[in-house]
């Protein structure tokens, strides 16, 4: 994972800069950022409630510096208390590049008509950006996700869909009476929806094929879990903290009324993950 470049660069050397959530980094959140110069840095302003690329992700999609701002610290601003805040921040700010739809300032009161008003330099507005007639947003691939629409969420992301998790102990029943599973704790990230995805896994830095099951394991002990089968390979000693990359839904949880039934299914699973990765 990238290390945050937020800290190495100087302020002062900041001449442009995009404004926004930037939840997911999405195919539109790119195309802001190529607006901007050399010298350009991303403003991310903070909501807490990101959670496709939580706030210490965001840096790993951008070369460019990313530094946070609080929503709640500078939403009571008045327009121009905002752009003098920016101007503080980055004394040499010369241009900012925001979407159709950017509001900011008390009440999301000012538009990009305010912005350009307020601001003495450049200001770029960039047209909504659309996949199929469907604007990108970060609330649509939110929606795919829960659905399990893998497929269309990576789309309008414009890359894989990652989460990343903690290594924890399962109920030590996968390497008895299925498969060996790496269970993981994942608190900040949204989860698809129950069911089984063929995924890659990426520990330590080595990515692997992998199926990943996630939801209430309702044949077993019913508590919920987010498990990966690393294909074709046994890893041992896996801990700390681990990603799992989504590539599409297999099918949704299911309760089957033996062991016998399920592990059935789990090759089944993981025959149909072998074969997409053999393709
Ligand atoms: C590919 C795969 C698919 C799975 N599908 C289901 C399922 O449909 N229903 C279910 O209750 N559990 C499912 N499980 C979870 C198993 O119940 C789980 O692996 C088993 O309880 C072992 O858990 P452990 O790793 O905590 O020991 C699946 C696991 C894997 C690896
Ligand atoms: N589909 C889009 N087309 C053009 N600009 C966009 C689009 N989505 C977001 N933006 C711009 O990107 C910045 C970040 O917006 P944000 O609200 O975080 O994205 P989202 O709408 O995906 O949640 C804002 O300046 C916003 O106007």
């Amino acid at each position: 994972m990238k290390k945050s470049y937020s800290t190495l660069v100087n302020k002062k050397d900041i001449t442009s800069i995009a404004i926004g959530g930037f939840d997911g980094m999405h195919i539109a959140h790119q195309q802001l950022f190529k607006q901007l110069d050399k010298n350009g840095a991303i403003v991310a302003i903070e909501s807490g409630y990101s959670n496709l690329t939580p706030k210490s992700f965001r840096q790993e999609y951008t070369n460019l510096p990313v530094y946070y701002y609080v929503l709640d610290n500078i939403k009571h601003l008045e327009g121009e208390e905002f752009i003098k805040l920016l101007k503080e921040e980055f004394p040499n700010l010369k241009k900012i590049v925001v979407g159709f739809d950017f509001c900011f300032g008390k009440n999301r009161k000012y538009n990009t008509t305010g912005l350009k008003n307020l601001f003495d330099g450049e200001v770029v507005v960039v047209d909504e950006v659309c996949n199929n007639k469907l604007a990108i947003h970060s609330r649509f691939i939110r929606d795919f996700i829960k659905q399990g629409d893998i497929k269309k969420a990576n789309e309008f992301l414009g890359k894989e869909y990652k989460i990343v998790g903690q290594v924890i102990k399962g109920q030590g029943l996968g390497k008895k009476s299925f498969v060996p599973t790496i269970n993981l704790l994942v608190e900040e990230f949204l989860l698809p929806k129950e069911g089984v995805y063929i995924t890659k896994t990426i520990i330590k830095d080595e990515i692997f094929n992998s199926v990943t099951f996630l939801g209430h394991r309702v044949t077993t002990d019913g508590s919920f879990a987010v498990e990966t089968h690393i294909l074709n390979k046994n890893i041992h000693n896996a801990i700390g903290k681990i990603q799992i990359i989504f590539i599409d839904k297999i099918r949704d949880n299911e309760k089957f009324n033996s062991f016998e039934k399920l592990k059935n299914q789990i090759n089944e699973d993981i025959n149909i993950s072998l074969k997409y990765f053999d393709k």
